[in-house]
């Protein structure tokens, strides 16, 4: 997969040097570009916002470097055409199937904007010739798309095939469509056995593996009542056995 990031403030993808995202790049697993927007930006002072048409407050992001930019990365591959992905307040949901769908996706291309966001006539542009995706990674405001990119590129490369290694499946995670959808994951534990008086649960000793799954459905339902309740209408009743509606 390759990814490209076209920001004011490339620093911030560092932590994509690192860890599990950092590791698939030096595997060839996943391919990064980030870009300085300000290299289209060709005043002196490289000026990418002006003020608002209509009034109000901030300022917004003008659409001249914003095209320049855009047509440059498209230009590294033109037998090919990258997802746009837009991180905004006003966007949809970022959730788990929709990193699912992005991971199939062999290119795509972030636009983390600043100040009150890019002049719609950017996105107007390329929404007529490519998918271009408005997103939001939950109901805050952030300063700007930078930290919701992180997000999105971790959770997405995460799913990538080889990145989390055969100990680890994607599938049995939170939200992960599937029996886990619209569950929350149980408590997990590990050694010692005992620690400051706090025991690890009999049943995950008992090397019982259908009393464990079941123990684990449980801890899901119960944790996902607790801390997420909305999500227990959304359980497909289909995936709810007579032991789960007991609960
Ligand atoms: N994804 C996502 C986001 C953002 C977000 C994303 C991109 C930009 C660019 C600029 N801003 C600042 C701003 C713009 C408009 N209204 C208020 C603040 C951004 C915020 N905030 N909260 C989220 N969940």
């Amino acid at each position: 997969m390759r990814i490209d990031i076209i920001s004011i403030f490339p620093e911030y993808f560092a932590p994509l040097d690192v860890s599990l995202i950092g590791k698939a790049r030096e595997r060839g697993i996943l391919d990064v570009h980030l870009h300085q927007l300000r290299d289209w930006a060709h005043d002196v002072h490289r000026t990418v916002d002006d003020t608002p048409y209509g009034g109000g407050p901030g300022m917004v992001m003008k659409p001249e470097p914003w095209g320049e930019a855009i047509d440059a990365v498209l230009a590294a591959d033109q037998d090919a055409r990258p997802r746009i992905i837009v991180p905004t307040p006003s966007g949809v949901p970022f959730t788990q199937r929709l990193a699912m769908e992005y991971v199939a996706e062999p290119w795509l291309l972030f636009t983390p904007a600043r100040y009150e966001g890019i002049d719609s006539r950017v996105m107007a542009e390329y929404g007529s010739r490519l998918c271009v995706d408005e997103v939001s990674i939950g109901d805050y405001v952030l300063a700007g798309g930078e930290a919701a990119v992180l997000v999105m590129v971790e959770a997405v490369g995460r799913l990538l095939p080889g990145v989390l290694g055969n100990a680890r499946s994607a599938v049995d995670d939170s939200f992960a469509p599937g029996e886990m959808e619209n569950l929350l994951e149980g408590p997990v534990y590990t050694k010692p056995p005992e620690w400051r008086g706090h025991e690890v649960p009999e049943i995950l000793l008992s090397g019982h593996h259908g009393k464990i799954a079941r123990w684990r459905r449980d801890e899901a339902l119960r944790r996902t009542a607790r801390n997420r309740a909305e999500l227990l209408a959304a359980l497909d009743p289909a995936t709810l056995d007579k032991h789960d509606r007991r609960l």
